[in-house]
């Protein structure tokens, strides 16, 4: 599926600033022209130079237009070019967010930073990368060859021949250049990814793993950097080759011309320099091929993401959920991943105010059990229904807002403690909050502690009851707890528990554990294992 480049803001915004960048590169081989007929006028006959003021005029009017005319192409072009940005971040952020953290499983972190980088950058600014310079390149060519033939043909073919021939090599070239874009982009990615798993991997030494590869990446974006310097200076001598033989060609005829009597000598200066100026519109030209690949590389990878089916989908038509506590209900669910058959046939009711504990061995499928109810993933047979209505056919948003989760490995966000609570509770008061935080025995964890990126800078144990309190701060109908006490020691998971059978009240209960003491919590007790659930008998003591 291809798309059109700057898809999101479509290519409208683009127009004034590629006309402004043409009318710049015109203006600019106009200056030198007139410059070079009035410094040859001038030169020529110097008493005559106040008659000249109409020229003298028009270059100065050329230099300061010129100048008005980049300084307008580069004002609106990146205006224009950052709105399409932020218009394709929204789209992006869109497509993401229906993924969830299944692009996590699908593509590493270093590629997934590559989208809302390298990619769009690429894409936002290919107008201005691609279409600019052309456009900017055939005015000045049309302008000079068109001035230049309707003096002399073979004047307007000396100059278009090499022109032309120039402006071919960059096209000749697109291959190498597309190539070498695609390579260097794809290299970047590598990179970041290895630089973050590398990060990610450093406390426990296994870094060293990745430097071999960090570096040998590092080699390969320099040689590939140093073939693209290798290919510029290519077209660059190229260029400036084709150059010497215009300017050889046009210097030639021009003096035949004005020998002739056919060509007045100031012109000459005239010639020559407009000549030299459309030449200077062909530099940008070498870049568009790899800006070319680059944005339809980019755009390429955006397509491959908006191909894919992400695991769980909003429904057209959601259905509408009444108010209140519902019962929660898995009906003969079966669930196949990775090719085996986690699940079969689970049926677990959970009424409004049940209190269920599941336990089980590692990898039985407990939290995905959980991720069932908040749709992390569809069964594959049988249905998770809500006040009867099957999951599938509810809104995600209206369905996790009834519910609250806590994760086992507790991932919180980079910011303070005080805004990782409100993700649950927007409107908590802070009293609420450090009361809360108090009673899990975190006293001395202060509301404007920064937890760095996924809680990294507090203890396992800490990370584990802010995202506790996360989850009973919100005010949902259904509590998932998934190992609500790992990570503390005894007296603290004692206490935890005391919370716990506090803030449950009134709500249904589902927690996943290994542990013996948050089963006191429970009215119910199954155990998953081999894909089917087993109830346990249960001594329910009150929670000291
Ligand atoms: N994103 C995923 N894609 C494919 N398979 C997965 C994914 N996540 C988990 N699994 C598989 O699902 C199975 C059940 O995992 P799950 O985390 O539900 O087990 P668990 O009972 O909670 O284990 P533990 O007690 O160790 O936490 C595992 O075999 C695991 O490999």
């Amino acid at each position: 599926m291809t798309r059109p480049m700057n898809r999101a803001g479509g290519w409208r915004p683009f127009v004034l600033p590629t006309l402004l960048g043409v009318a710049a590169t015109l203006a600019g081989v106009t200056l030198a022209g007139a410059s070079g007929r009035l410094i040859a006028r001038a030169a020529l006959r110097p008493e005559v130079f106040l008659s000249l003021t109409l020229l003298v005029t028009l270059v100065r009017g050329l230099g300061v237009g010129r100048a008005g005319l980049r300084y307008a192409e580069r004002l609106t072009g990146h205006a224009a070019a950052l709105r399409a940005g932020e218009a394709e971040r929204a789209a992006l952020f869109d497509r993401v967010s229906r993924f969830g953290r299944d692009l996590l499983a699908r593509e590493r972190g270093g590629d997934l930073l590559a989208r809302s980088g390298a990619d769009l950058d690429a894409r936002q600014f290919a107008a201005l990368r691609v279409t600019l310079p052309l456009l900017g390149f055939a005015g000045a060519a049309l302008l000079a060859g068109g001035w230049l033939l309707s003096l002399d043909a073979r004047l307007g073919l000396s100059v278009l021949g090499p022109l032309l021939l120039a402006a071919a090599l960059p096209w000749l070239a697109r291959a190498r250049a597309a190539e070498l874009a695609r390579e260097e982009a794809r290299l970047a990615r590598e990179h970041g990814a290895a630089l973050l798993d590398a990060l990610s991997a450093s406390a426990d030494g296994a870094a060293q793993l990745w430097a071999p590869r960090l570096d040998a990446l590092n080699g390969q974006l320099r040689r590939v950097t140093q073939a693209q310097g290798h290919l510029q200076t290519g077209l660059t001598l190229g260029r400036e080759a084709l150059f010497a033989l215009c300017f050889t060609l046009v210097l030639t005829r021009g003096l035949t011309l004005v020998e002739a009597g056919a060509l007045g000598g100031a012109w000459l200066a005239a010639v020559v320099l407009l000549a030299a100026s459309s030449f200077d519109a062909l530099t940008p030209l070498a870049l568009v091929p790899g800006a070319h690949a680059a944005a339809q590389a980019a755009q390429e990878r955006d397509a491959e993401l908006s191909d894919v089916q992400p695991a769980v989908t909003d429904p057209d038509h959601p259905s509408p959920l009444p108010p209140g506590p519902l019962p929660l209900t898995l009906d003969g669910v079966g669930l196949t991943r990775g090719g085996r058959d986690l699940l079969r046939g689970v049926t677990l009711p959970l009424p409004p105010g049940a209190r269920v504990a599941v336990t089980g061995p590692s990898g039985a499928g407990k939290s995905t059990l959980l991720g069932l109810i908040s749709r992390d993933l569809d069964p594959t047979v049988g249905q998770v229904t809500l006040g009867g209505t099957d999951l599938r056919t509810l809104a995600l948003a209206d369905l996790r807002a009834r519910l609250s989760l806590h994760e086992q490995d507790a991932p919180l966000l980079d910011g303070t403690v005080a805004e990782n609570l409100r993700l649950g509770a927007p409107h908590a008061p802070p009293e609420r909050l450090r009361a809360l935080l108090d009673d899990l025995g975190l006293a001395d964890l202060p509301l404007d502690t920064w937890v760095g990126e996924g809680g990294t800078r507090l203890s396992g144990g800490q990370r584990a009851r802010v995202s506790l309190a996360r989850a009973l701060l919100k005010r949902s109908d259904v509590l998932l707890l998934d190992e609500p006490t790992a990570h503390l020691d005894p007296d603290t998971e004692a206490r935890v528990l005391r919370v716990l059978g506090r803030e449950c009240a009134g709500r249904t209960l589902l927690l996943v554990t290994h542990r013996p003491a948050p089963l006191i919590l429970a009215d119910q007790v199954y155990r998953l294992q081999d894909g089917h659930l087993h109830s346990l008998p249960t001594t329910r003591k009150k929670v000291i």
